[in-house]
């Protein structure tokens, strides 16, 4: 039976994978989820970036609260670590509201969703986390409670069975999902409004760190921010953890300042290379430049290489490098772009190397 507050948040990365042991990961495990708690933006005046997404967000707010109605339902939709649970927040505390948390893989049956619609009171936020993954019977008790504020509980079971239709107050339903594509149209439809979420550029990626170092009681020179931002993969999550690494170093082996050199030193020691790139990506793109002179090369024997499962490369390395433009999918495999040969500083064979040779 799944309870509703605070239920499967934290047991898996918002990908699906589970592989915070990896400092550039994107996915946050427990414990993570505790310490960024602390860095969390409560309004939406303090969420940094997105300012399409924001503002968007802040014209559904501000009329709901002219109107003294609940606002529309909104779907939110984008990578892990980029502020998707933030943004559900937030959407409760501007509406002076409550918020309820669960998860798509926290509700087994309909019964469980039932549940903790039955249980809402008027006005509340009700956040389902990783909402493609619903159970298809809860989506579509799911469908009728947003649209018709209405779900039908049933009492009984076989043929005397019944269905008894229960009236709910006005609530908002706020998903969160990594992969929108995954959700079936009649739900996505429900939603009155979509906000997609994109990774941050590098001046955005500066201000979180500052306000964080703020909230940290630390003090980060602008040019550390510059360094720190340029290595944390357009994730805001990767950003505050790469910048807590650099706190300790300056603790433990500087004089407590955090700027460039502490932030190249600690950096070095957690091996996130000058663009983000941890040791298995630079092993994948080693891998492939010098062993198979830059592919085309199928992704088992990439992966067997590198000692990896192919799963790993796929899912962990290799998203990043190809949204960086190092490495290409071809139907024959992995190809080494130009840039991966650059970033290796490596020179690209003249005959026979890759698809991107002249
Ligand atoms: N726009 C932002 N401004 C400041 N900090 C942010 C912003 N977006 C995210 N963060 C920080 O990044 C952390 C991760 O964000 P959040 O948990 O909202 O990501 P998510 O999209 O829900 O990820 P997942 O898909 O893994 O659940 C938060 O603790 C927050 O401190
Ligand atoms: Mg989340």
């Amino acid at each position: 039976m799944a309870t509703f507050d605070q239920v499967g948040v934290g047991d898996l990365g918002g990908d699906g994978t589970f592989s915070s042991e990896r400092i550039v990961a994107a996915g946050a495990d427990d414990l993570e989820r505790a310490a960024e708690a602390a860095l969390r933006p409560r309004r939406l005046e303090e969420f940094v970036g997105q300012a399409v997404v924001r503002d968007q967000l802040s014209l559904v707010l501000q009329a709901a609260l002219a109107r003294g109605s609940s606002p529309d339902h909104v779907l939110l939709s984008g990578p892990p670590g980029l502020g998707k649970t933030t943004l559900a927040m937030i959407i409760a505390a501007e509406l002076g509201t409550s918020l309820r948390v669960t998860s798509g893989p926290a509700i087994q049956h309909a019964g469980d969703l039932a549940a903790v619609l039955s249980s809402l009171e008027e006005g509340e936020v009700l956040f389902i986390d990783e909402i493609h993954r619903l159970a298809r019977p809860a989506e579509e008790l799911l469908y009728m409670a947003m649209e018709d504020f209405r779900v039908d509980v049933v009492v009984g079971k076989g043929a005397g069975a019944s269905a008894i239709p229960l009236s709910l107050p006005p609530f908002t339903a706020v998903g969160a999902t990594t992969r929108a594509g995954l959700l079936p149209a009649p739900l996505r439809d429900r939603f009155g409004f979509t906000g997609h979420l994109d990774f941050y550029s590098s001046d955005e990626l500066e201000r979180v760190l500052a306000r964080s170092a703020g909230l940290l009681g630390v003090s980060l020179d602008a040019d550390a921010a510059r360094e720190i931002a340029g290595r944390s993969r357009g994730t805001p999550r990767i950003a505050n953890r790469l910048l807590r690494r650099v706190r300790d170093w300056a603790q433990v082996r500087g004089d407590g300042s955090m700027d460039l050199a502490a932030a190249r030193a600690a950096l070095e020691v957690y091996e996130v290379d000058p663009i983000g790139l941890d040791r298995l990506d630079r092993a994948v793109l080693t891998a492939l430049c010098t062993r198979f002179n830059g592919g085309p090369v199928g992704l088992t024997t990439l992966a067997v290489t590198v000692g990896e499962e192919a799963e790993t490369v796929e899912t962990v390395a290799e998203p990043y490098l190809v949204r960086e433009g190092l490495i290409g999918r071809t139907p024959r495999g992995r190809v080494a772009t130009p840039a991966a040969w650059a970033h290796l500083g490596l020179t690209p064979p003249r005959e026979g190397g890759t698809l991107f040779d002249a």
